[in-house]
């Protein structure tokens, strides 16, 4: 099996003048979750839809599982939950799985199984309009797991769910990604995918600003100096560190290196004559990073609702 289960290379859908995915170039591997980070109307939605073959891009082009989006190799492959499901709400959730696996062709039994990983077995036979929001969630993501897809792509899974039941969506992606599924979600909360995600694609409007592990977009690590005087701190710490990996901020200094240079910083302070009040470690969260990369972008509001268009 490739390695790889998602290209897509310059991949453009334009509504009028307006891009809604600019020339996105990206990269899912096998076995990673990936996360589609943005804020709302940054293009996500679009993105996944071109990617199941749901919406045809004005220019670029996809590879997923090795075929293009659409092509029916690709499609059985897939799990996707990328609008509200439609569930009948007398039947049972699993009589609403065995109305999808006959539909698909596949075998009823999957419709427990996928009931089963998304722990919703006990409560499997009573109509779906009894459940809660989280188990209406669960049994769309059970529906994604009918005939154990290679590839899930989930549409903000945890949109509208409340604490517990974000928590519990959250556990049940990781828990499907140690099973060895690959999982594309998108998102706009950053915390959850600093927590859930491998990597990560930060969009906005259209366009893919960084593609890296969570880590690695968040930076090296820095280390923050509350020393004075300031002044002859700052010299210190730009002798060391290079004039731009020092920075002041309100109470001290930042210094953009590795956590091991501390004990050298700290010497070369005290023979300096500097008093040390703290040095330790900062990091950044990906709150900062997301932020600091959209805020040059004008007219990106992370708040900001788009309307509901077209063909969504
Ligand atoms: N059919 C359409 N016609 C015109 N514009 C559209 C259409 N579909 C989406 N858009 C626009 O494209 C942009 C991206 O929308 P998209 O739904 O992909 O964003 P998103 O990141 O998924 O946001 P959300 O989380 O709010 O759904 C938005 O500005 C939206 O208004």
């Amino acid at each position: 099996m490739t390695n790889t289960i998602v290209t897509t290379d310059r991949l453009t859908k334009r509504y009028g003048e307006h891009a809604a995915a600019d020339e996105v170039s990206l990269t899912v591997h096998a076995g990673e979750v990936y996360g589609f980070l943005g804020p709302n109307g940054a293009g996500k939605t679009t993105m996944l839809r071109m990617l199941l073959g749901l919406l045809r891009p004005t220019s670029g082009s996809a590879t997923i599982l090795g075929h293009a989006p659409g092509h029916p190799a690709a499609v059985a492959g897939i799990g996707a939950l990328i609008e509200g499901p439609g569930f009948y709400p007398y039947l049972s959730g699993r009589d609403n799985l065995r109305v999808l696996t006959r539909y698909q062709g596949i075998d009823d039994g999957s419709a427990d199984d996928a009931l089963r990983r998304v722990e919703l077995s006990s409560r499997g036979g009573d109509p779906f309009r009894t459940y809660s929001l989280g188990m209406k969630q669960r049994l769309g993501v059970a529906s994604a797991l009918l005939g154990d897809p290679e590839l899930l792509i989930l549409d903000e899974p945890t949109n509208g769910l409340d604490p517990a039941g974000m928590a519990e969506m959250r556990r049940l992606i990781v828990d499907l990604a140690e099973g060895g599924q690959t999982v594309i979600l998108s998102s706009h909360i950053l915390s959850e995918v600093q927590e859930i995600c491998d990597r990560v694609g930060v969009i906005s409007n259209g366009r893919l600003l960084a593609e890296s592990t969570v880590s690695e977009l968040r930076g090296g690590s820095t280390l923050r100096v509350r020393a004075e005087p300031v002044d002859t701190a700052l010299a210190v710490a730009m002798g060391i560190a290079g004039d731009d990996a020092v920075r002041v901020v309100d109470d001290g200094l930042d210094i953009d290196v590795d956590v091991s240079a501390a004990p050298r910083i700290a010497r070369e302070l005290v023979e300096a004559d500097v008093a040390i009040h703290e040095i330790r470690p900062t990091e950044r969260s990906l709150e900062d990073v997301f932020f600091e990369m959209t805020s040059d972008r004008t007219d990106t509001e992370p708040s900001t609702d788009h309307a509901e268009e077209g063909d969504r």
